[in-house]
C-alpha cells in the first residue's frame, strides 16, 4: 500500500487565496507541507519557469495533492478530503457557491498582485474601488443568507472566501463601517482556531515585522 504523501501548498503568507487553502486544511484537520513562493523577492518567484511548470497561471496557490496539482482556490477547497464545505440543502449550497464565486471571481482577481502591479501609483484607489464594488453587492446578500456565519449557522466555503477578502479590504483601507454584516461575520470567524492558525501573521514565510 503506497504511503499517502502529505499535500503540498505552494503559497504566500498574505496571499488571500493561499490563506483560504490554509483555512480549509485546518478546518478539515488535514496535515500539509508548505513550500512558500515569495511573490516579491527576485522579481517574484511565481514567474520562474520552474513554478510555471507547476501552475501555468503563475499565481499562488498551487496545491499538489493525491498525485495532481490544483490551482483555482474554490476547486482546491472542495477537493481537500474531510468535512464538506457545502451544506446539504440544495438552496443553501447554491447560496454558498454564489457568495464564494462573488468573492473569488468577482472581487479577488481585480485586486490580485498581478493586476495591482499594472495599476502602479493608483493601486490603492483601484483596489479600494473593486473591493467596495464587491462588498456593496455582498452586504445585502449576506443580510439575507447569514445566521451565525455566511449561510445559516454552519461554516462553509463562503466563510473561507470572506475572511481573507476582509483582511485585504483592511490592507487597502476600505471603510468596513459601511458593511456591518460582513464585519460581524468576519469577527465571529476570526474567533475560530482554524482561521487563527492559518492567519498571514503565523506562517513559515511571514516576515518578522508582520509576525504575530
Ligand atoms: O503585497 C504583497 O505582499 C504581495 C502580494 C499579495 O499580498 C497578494 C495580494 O495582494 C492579492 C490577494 O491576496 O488577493
Amino acid at each position: 500500500m503506497a504511503t499517502q504523501t502529505k499535500p503540498i501548498l505552494h503559497g504566500y503568507f498574505r496571499s488571500s487565496c493561499s490563506w483560504r487553502v490554509r483555512i480549509a486544511f485546518a478546518l478539515k484537520g488535514v496535515e500539509y507541507d508548505q513550500l512558500p513562493v515569495n511573490l516579491i523577492k527576485d522579481g517574484g518567484q511565481q514567474l520562474t519557469e520552474e513554478y510555471k511548470a507547476l501552475n501555468p497561471m503563475q499565481q499562488v496557490p498551487a496545491v499538489e495533492i493525491d498525485g495532481i496539482t490544483l490551482s483555482h482556490v474554490t476547486k482546491i477547497l472542495l477537493f481537500i478530503p474531510g468535512p464538506h464545505l457545502l451544506p446539504a440543502d440544495p438552496k443553501a449550497r447554491a447560496q454558498v457557491r454564489m457568495i464564494s464565486d462573488l468573492i473569488a471571481s468577482g472581487i479577488q482577481p481585480l485586486q490580485n498582485l498581478y493586476v495591482i502591479q499594472k495599476m502602479g501609483a493608483e493601486k490603492m484607489q483601484w483596489s479600494q474601488h473593486f473591493i467596495n464594488r464587491g462588498f456593496q453587492a455582498l452586504e445585502p446578500i449576506l443580510k439575507q443568507t447569514a445566521g451565525k456565519y455566511c449561510v445559516g449557522d454552519e461554516i462553509s466555503m463562503a466563510d473561507i472566501c470572506l475572511v481573507p477578502q476582509v483582511y485585504n479590504a483592511e490592507r487597502f483601507k476600505v471603510d468596513m463601517g459601511k458593511y456591518p454584516t460582513i464585519k460581524r461575520l468576519n469577527e465571529a470567524l476570526l474567533e475560530i482556531e482554524a482561521f487563527q492558525v492559518s492567519h498571514p501573521s503565523r506562517q513559515p514565510d511571514t516576515p518578522d515585522d508582520l509576525r504575530a
